[in-house]
């Protein structure tokens, strides 16, 4: 089967520093190369979740779509949302314990936005919505998961990847969307592009 005119050249590029966005990719079997872009992230609470995550998940995309033209490059941003509140990462120890007292015995959205692209003017976007249930937390417990994981980095100040037991009661939707991509939905779309995986063992 020939390629469309519009298909994009098949080196993948992941636009991250997230090493979870680097382990989920490279699990499901991709063979890429990683740039980090350097972007200065939007915070616009007005904004979805949706829209604000494309936004920030296609400035990414773009950084590295100029400094390798021809790439497929795949970008992503990953925030927390309770009552429509935006948490992105906690600025320091004692913030990431308030995000975890606010988010204790409740139900808050994960949004992922991805953005794929390439220099030629190519872009596939599209936002993924997953709920997680965090059990009721004490102070205790919070000073005790947060000396497991490393809260800094992480949106919502938790990680779905670590630990996830002492903190999460559970995942509804994609759990791979929790720990920065959504791996169902991603791959559909690269697929869709001609961009195969290896599972590993084949
Ligand atoms: C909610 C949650 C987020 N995270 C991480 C995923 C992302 O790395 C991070 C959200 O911040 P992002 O700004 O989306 O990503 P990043 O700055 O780490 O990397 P880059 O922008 O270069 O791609 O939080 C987890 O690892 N586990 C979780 O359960």
């Amino acid at each position: 089967m020939s390629a469309p005119a519009s298909m994009p050249t098949q080196r993948l590029i992941l636009a991250s520093a997230s090493p979870r966005r680097v382990e989920l990719l490279s699990e499901a079997g991709y063979q890429f190369e990683v740039r980090i872009p350097e972007v200065e992230e939007s915070h616009d609470p007005t904004l979805s979740c949706e829209a604000l995550t494309l936004e920030n998940a296609r400035l990414k995309a773009s950084v590295i779509t100029h400094q390798q033209p021809g790439a497929l490059v795949i970008a992503a941003d990953t925030l927390v949302y309770l009552d429509n509140i935006p948490f992105g990462k906690p600025n320091d120890l004692s913030h990431a314990a308030e995000m975890l007292r606010q988010l204790s015995n409740r139900t808050h959205t994960v949004c992922t936005g991805v953005a794929i692209a390439s220099s030629d003017g190519f872009e596939k976007t599209f936002a993924v919505l997953s709920q997680v249930t965090f059990k009721s937390l004490n102070d205790a417990l919070i000073a005790d998961y947060h000396s497991r994981i490393q809260p800094l980095d992480k949106a919502g100040a938790y990680a779905v990847q670590d630990e996830s037991a002492m903190i999460i009661h559970s995942v509804t939707g994609s759990w791979s969307n929790v720990k920065g991509l959504p791996m169902e939905k991603l791959m559909e779309e690269l697929t869709a592009l001609g961009i195969e995986s290896t599972p590993s063992g084949l």
